[in-house]
């Protein structure tokens, strides 16, 4: 569960309209919630406060109980535990191996053997349909392998909280609805609490349970997909539903 109250970020610039402007949601455990909004509303923001890359400027951010607004770095490093995080533009690392790319987050967060990280990287490049590609560069993979590749580090360490910020993006319609239907199939599996943050709205919420829009900042919508499908707030409704004519 990750409970957010009243979060503020300011911008850099004194004078411009702060990044989050008193966002208060829930993601109960186990949901799959889609962060929706136009450009520079603040979702990737979003995402990096609540994995503590940057630090709020006030409010809460609970994860399964505990306060991470306040935790000293040591003491947030271990939370981290909890977090797999798939980043915008894949973030693979390009000196790095398909495998090591992989086994990143295992290596760094925990102590197993190198033959139980080996069979954790097998393990996952098979659910993500890629297997034997251990040895293979990122250089030498296609923009949706990569994806499945950052699926897979994103999950290696069966984190309990996992967040996807554009996981699909720049991806043909096809391969795209296959790493969606994958994110969610990892999800049900699992049992993890994800956010996803993606502006291919009609693929989105075909995996969604829940939905949360941002705009300027704050946050104008939150409730079920059904809910988001159906509301009648005019620019919840025109982004959801795609429209030209509207107040956005
Ligand atoms: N690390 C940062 N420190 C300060 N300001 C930032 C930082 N990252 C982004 N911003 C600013 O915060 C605002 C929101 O950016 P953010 O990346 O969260 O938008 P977004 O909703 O994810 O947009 P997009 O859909 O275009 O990726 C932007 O004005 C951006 O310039």
């Amino acid at each position: 569960m990750i409970e957010i109250r009243g979060l503020t970020k300011h911008a850099r610039e004194p004078s411009a309209a702060p990044i989050l402007r008193d966002v208060s949601l829930q993601v109960p455990k186990g949901c799959l919630y889609g962060l929706i909004g136009p450009g520079a509303a603040g979702k990737s923001v979003l995402l990096k406060l609540v994995v503590g890359l940057l630090r709020a400027d006030g409010g809460e951010i609970l994860v399964e109980g505990e306060d991470i607004t306040q935790m000293s770095e040591l003491r947030l490093q271990a939370v981290r535990t909890k977090f797999g995080m798939l980043f915008q533009n894949n973030a693979l690392f390009d000196h790095l191996s398909v495998a090591d790319n992989i086994a990143f987050p295992l290596r760094r967060l925990f102590s197993l053997s190198e033959d139980e990280v080996a069979a954790r990287v097998a393990e996952r490049l098979a659910c993500v349909a890629l297997p034997g590609f251990e040895t293979r560069m990122p250089s030498g993979l296609s923009g949706g392998q990569k994806k499945r590749v950052g699926v897979a580090r994103a999950t290696v360490s069966h984190a309990s909280i996992v967040l996807y910020d554009e996981p699909a993006a720049g991806l043909d319609p096809v391969t795209s609805q296959k790493i969606f239907d994958l994110l969610r199939s990892e999800q049900r599996a699992s049992g993890a609490t994800v956010i996803m943050v993606s502006s291919d709205l009609d693929r989105l919420l075909t995996v969604t349970d829940r939905v949360g829009m941002l705009y300027r900042g704050q946050l104008i919508f939150d409730g079920t997909t059904e809910e988001a499908r159906k509301t009648t707030e005019p620019r919840v409704r025109q982004f959801v539903h795609g429209l030209t004519e509207g107040p956005l």
